[in-house]
């Protein structure tokens, strides 16, 4: 006889690379976000989509430890991130691209690729210069010079300098003409299949539908859907009810 097998482990479930529970947050005496739940798998990317005001950039703004004024558990490859400032948030490798862009208008192109600590296995000049040529040509115009879609490009590759492992994006493609805003999108198809995490913040329904594995839908502050990819095509009425068109 013989003996019988010993069971067969499953494979561990990866770990999140962010998990982010009960989320509550708040400008002053403001509550605005309320008990909000996602993680975001490594090399997964995650939109998060709704109104304007639902609270899409509070959530961004409190992974990134900017927005203080927070409770719950944000853990980043399993370290808590509540004690750390943002910019050792940004040294674990958690990069932000705000809406508002944040490059530096009075610096030039060049200026301001060179300004974040570059990190091995981050992008180098010749790459971006690669990818977006435009910013070659730009290297000395200041950056409030630039175009909206080439003040996007600056930055978001500005902060690949510095190699994150999760990006967060908030509306990269709002305000910018179709052409740009498809280069955009390649990019960061390059990006995911190379492995980068990405939150997205959209309200360009196709935009994101492309890019992301999973959407969270957030309504006044609180997570009430989430959709898989597989599922979106079935599911677009109701994602689409949810922006603000
Ligand atoms: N600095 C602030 N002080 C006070 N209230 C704020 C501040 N920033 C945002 N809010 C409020 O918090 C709520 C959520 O704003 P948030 O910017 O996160 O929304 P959003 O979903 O990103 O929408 P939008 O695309 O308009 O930015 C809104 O009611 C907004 O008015």
């Amino acid at each position: 006889m013989t003996a019988p097998h010993a069971p067969l482990a499953s494979p561990a479930p990866s770990a999140p690379l962010l998990s982010v529970r009960d989320l509550n947050a708040y400008y002053g005496q403001s509550h605005v976000l309320h008990g909000v739940n996602l993680s975001v798998q490594p090399g997964e990317v995650v939109s998060l989509i709704g109104r304007n005001g639902a609270g899409k950039s509070t959530t961004l703004k409190s992974i990134m430890g900017v927005l203080r004024s927070r409770t719950g558990e944000i853990t980043f490859r399993e370290e808590r991130l509540a004690r750390l400032g943002s910019h050792q948030i940004a040294a674990r490798g958690v990069a932000w691209v705000p809406e508002e862009r944040a490059i530096m208008s009075t610096l030039t192109v060049r200026e301001n690729l060179e300004l974040p600590p570059a990190r091995p296995g981050g992008w180098t000049l010749e790459r971006i210069y690669d990818t977006f040529p435009v910013l070659r040509e730009r290297g000395h115009h200041p950056g409030s010079k630039l175009s909206g879609g080439e003040q996007q490009m600056l930055a978001i590759v500005r902060v690949l300098r510095g190699a994150p492992k999760l990006l967060l994006l908030d509306e990269p493609s709002e305000g910018l003409a179709p052409v740009i805003v498809e280069r955009i999108a390649a990019m960061l198809e390059t990006l995911k299949r190379e492995g980068l995490a990405i939150i997205l913040v959209e309200q360009n329904l196709r935009f994101a539908t492309r890019l992301a594995d999973r959407h969270y839908v957030l309504v006044d502050g609180h997570i009430v859907d989430e959709v898989h990819r597989h599922d979106v095509d079935a599911r677009r009425d109701d994602l689409t009810r949810h922006l603000s068109i």
